[in-house]
């Protein structure tokens, strides 16, 4: 199986759980690309049995600009998309809290809930991350 983990990040939070969706992948013996958004060269989403997509959320809930321009790029919906993100519930509260991830997953038609993580996924949120993965994984082993 391989998989894409794409994010883009600015101030580190959403590279973080990007990091540790790619270290249990590896863990679990799946090929794993990791892609910057907005710096890497563009990627042939057809290559991947699995995407897992993610942003930070900003401005009263907005996608960043660098992640609707890579959906274009990408320029159709993979079947396998799950999306995972980072906000801050300081701005807006639970409404607008990581609200890019729900415009994603509801775009890709994902069939997995989106995870969101306040801020910084080191510490306390781990466990949370990796129980996703676990949960996703699980699912793509049976659908392939
Ligand atoms: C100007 C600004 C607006 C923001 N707006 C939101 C928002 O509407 N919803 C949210 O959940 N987080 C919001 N955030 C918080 C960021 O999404 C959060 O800090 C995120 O972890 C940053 O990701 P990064 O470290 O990967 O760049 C905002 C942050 C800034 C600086």
């Amino acid at each position: 199986m391989r998989s894409l983990v794409a994010y883009l990040s600015y101030s580190g939070n959403t590279k973080e759980v990007a990091e540790i969706i790619t270290d249990q992948l590896q863990t679990d013996n799946v090929t794993v690309d990791m892609h910057r958004i907005g710096i890497d060269y563009p990627i042939d989403a057809s290559e991947y049995d699995q995407i897992f997509l993610g942003t930070f959320t900003w401005d009263m809930g907005r996608t960043p600009d660098e992640v609707k321009d890579f959906v274009q790029e990408v320029g159709y919906k993979p079947e396998h998309v799950a999306v995972f993100g980072t906000g801050d519930t300081q701005f807006g509260g639970d409404t607008l809290f990581c609200r890019a991830v729900d415009k994603l997953s509801a775009f890709y038609h994902s069939q997995w809930p989106g995870l969101k993580i306040e801020q910084s996924p080191r510490g306390s949120q781990e466990h949370v991350v990796e129980k996703w993965v676990e949960g996703v994984l699980h699912d793509v082993k049976i659908l392939a």
